[in-house]
């Protein structure tokens, strides 16, 4: 099935973990996500220990780390800064990676015109944000998700918040996904 990502409404008041969709509801399809530099994989989540689907991702995109984080109320230490400085919008100077093992939650992503893209996360969806695409991370009113996280090399988990104007990577993404994103504007 594919990944659901949909415009988000501008109803900033309302609680970040609701799904915050437009009436009637305006999509976001893969090929647009893909035009961002997203890429989605689903994949069987119970396999996860020992998938030959998962290693031949880890093995095609380079992927020689990974962990597991569960965030919850009760699960993560400092929850309320963590969740806090998901939600801050921000870029990495390198991939993103998260495949979901249980529970579900909200990826969003700044389109090309600067409006926000709501990805649904659930169990068995991986998902790669590019460097330098600001993003951020909510969970969604079930307060619960775990999730492997995956690298290449030594992790660097650093969110640098935007703006970023002048960060070469920032500069890069622009560069390759020839997005009209703005610069500026925090
Ligand atoms: C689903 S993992 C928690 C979110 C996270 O790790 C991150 O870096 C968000 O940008
Ligand atoms: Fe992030």
């Amino acid at each position: 099935m594919a990944i659901e990502a949909w415009y988000m409404d501008e109803d900033k008041a309302a609680d970040q973990r609701l799904p915050h969709r437009q009436s009637p509801n305006v999509a976001c399809g893969t090929a647009e996500l893909q035009s961002l530099g997203v890429l989605h994989w689903e994949l069987d989540a119970d396999k996860h220990a020992d998938d030959p689907a998962l290693e031949k991702i880890r093995q095609d995109r380079g992927y020689s780390y990974q962990d597991i984080i569960t965030v919850s109320p009760d699960k993560l230490a400092n929850y309320e800064d963590k969740i806090k400085s998901f939600f801050e919008e921000h870029m990495h100077s390198d991939e993103e990676i998260r495949y979901i093992l249980e529970g579900s939650g909200y990826f969003d992503v700044r389109a090309k015109d600067e409006r926000w893209v709501r990805i649904k996360m659930s169990k068995g969806d991986m998902i790669t944000l590019p460097a330098g695409i600001y993003h951020r991370f909510t969970l969604d009113d079930t307060n619960y998700i775990k999730a492997m996280r995956l690298f290449v090399g030594e992790p660097v988990w650093t969110p640098l918040n935007r703006p970023q104007d002048d960060h070469p990577v920032r500069k890069d993404y622009l560069a390759n996904f020839a997005t009209a994103a703005a610069t500026t504007k925090a």
